[in-house]
């Protein structure tokens, strides 16, 4: 049960003489999960948002005594809670979900998916994949998710027709990918898209993803990670996944994986490194020395037989942890309330301590932490005055949510992407009734139907 002092009366919002307008009134809401630092859980609780922002977070009675709405929603039987983080994706892989299942990864990669992207990978498939994973995220209540593919200057329009919020890693490998043949132009490429990222789209934010330290050479590193500073973008890249990777790397560099790229000088706060499976006590230290943040993704890391990451260890080091799903090839879905379900799980089956990973550090994985870990905690993670109005209601009148006792322990291990109702990016509705309102989601099954034949008939392992 949560610790019931969080959930307060009291008012905490001074009340106006005259009741202000604002664009939406969330109110009521039966459990308003705030997520910030304190964790506070209103019961009943109101939202006012203006605009893009949350203008009023607090008790029903406060909120309702100062603020009028021009929408107003009541939502009583939800629990409100900010919109969801997805700290790793690679969203065009959506198109091949499925497509190679049970396999560890290297033989995943090389023998069936690195193949596979050389042969279908171009702008038309990004865009639908990307667009696909959009809507799947968005019902499913991610508000923000971190990306790194290729051609993503064409993901940056399906996210935008899709109304998400997104950083976008673009790729880069030490040899020739989808779209770039050649990689001794691959530093001409990743300027180019920080260079024609779109500016005036403020859900979206540039990144570049190094594949790995097995696939991008120590001078690719360094001069990827150095483009990064000059524009003040997130870096990306997979770390330590594998324990056969981190035999290798050390064998080959002579030291373990994050002491050879703290070496290089690639730690910083604006390093965001996806898996870390396979770290050791010192390299947790150096990581959480260096504010390194941590993509942790349990299922996909089941999936391939990777093993576990020591989250608890990260943790309690200091380090920031988000939550993420990896790609649509390897998990196989995007739904962060399995992936909180799996991690809160997960770390106390490896651990034998049922302590281990509570709901409450997994929810905070899963949106504050998430934020931070992708440097955009200023603007999104939590409900609070001055963020924006990223925000998810799951609705609660089914069989498998009552009753209700414990918000925090429904989202965590009861509550199924289909319970999201009503989710808002940046204070436009974009999901209402379940249903998805900036897309056409009929007409994208079709085109993804349509693809995924043209793909199947080109696979000579089945
Ligand atoms: C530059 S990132 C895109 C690149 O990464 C591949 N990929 C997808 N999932 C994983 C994973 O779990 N480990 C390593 N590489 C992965 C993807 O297929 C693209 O080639
Ligand atoms: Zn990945």
């Amino acid at each position: 049960m949560s610790d019931p002092s969080r959930k307060r009366s009291h008012r905490d919002v001074p009340r106006a003489e005259v009741p202000q307008q604002v664009d939406w009134l969330l109110s009521p809401v039966e459990w308003l999960v705030t997520c910030d630092e304190a964790f506070r859980v209103w019961a009943p609780g109101a939202v006012a948002v203006r605009g893009d922002t949350i203008v009023a977070v607090g008790s029903r009675d406060a909120v309702e005594g100062s603020f009028r709405g021009r929408r107003r929603k009541d939502l009583s039987g939800c629990i409100v809670c900010p919109g969801l983080v997805n700290t790793h994706v690679h969203g065009a892989m959506s198109v091949f979900r499925g497509i190679a299942d049970d396999l560890p990864l290297q033989r995943w990669l090389k023998e069936i998916i690195f193949p596979i992207e050389a042969a279908h990978v171009n702008a038309d498939l990004v865009y639908l994949g990307t667009l696909l994973s959009t809507v799947e995220m968005i019902l499913g209540g991610t508000t923000t998710f971190c990306d790194g593919y290729f051609f993503e200057g064409t993901a940056a329009v399906a996210v935008r027709d899709s109304g998400i919020r997104a950083v976008l890693g673009q790729g880069i490998l030490g040899f020739p990918t989808p779209d770039q043949p050649d990689p001794s132009k691959a530093m001409d490429r990743a300027t180019a898209f920080l260079k024609s990222f779109p500016s005036g789209n403020h859900r979206l934010r540039p990144s570049l993803f190094c594949h790995a330290p097995y696939t991008c050479s120590p001078e690719t590193l360094l001069w990827v990670k150095g483009i990064c500073r000059e524009h003040g973008c997130l870096f990306q890249t997979h770390l330590s996944e594998t324990r056969s990777e981190v035999e290798d790397l050390t064998r080959k560099y002579g030291r373990r994986p994050v002491i050879f790229l703290d070496d290089l000088g690639i730690l910083d706060a604006g390093t965001l490194c996806a898996h870390a499976v396979w770290v050791d006590e010192e390299e947790i230290a150096r990581l959480a020395e260096r504010r390194v943040a941590v993509s942790h993704n349990p299922q996909s890391n089941m999936k391939l037989g990777a093993g576990a990451a020591p989250v608890p260890r990260m943790l309690e080091a200091g380090l920031t942890v988000g939550l993420g799903t990896d790609g649509c090839a390897s998990n196989n879905d995007l739904d962060l309330f399995g992936e909180m379900a799996a991690a809160a799980r997960l770390h106390k089956v490896v651990t034998g301590n049922p302590v281990a990973c509570s709901a409450q550090q997994v929810l905070r994985m899963a949106t504050r932490m998430g934020a931070r870990a992708l440097g955009w905690d200023s603007d999104i993670g939590s409900i609070e005055a001055g963020k924006k109005a990223d925000l998810i209601a799951v609705d609660c009148r089914s069989p498998h949510l009552t009753p209700l006792y414990d918000p925090v322990s429904h989202l965590v291990y009861a509550a199924r992407s289909s319970d999201v109702s009503l989710v808002w990016v940046g204070g436009d509705l974009v999901v209402e009734d379940g249903k998805i309102r900036t897309v056409d989601e009929e007409k994208l099954r079709r085109e993804v139907a349509a693809l995924a034949r043209r793909i199947s008939r080109s696979l000579t392992f089945r």
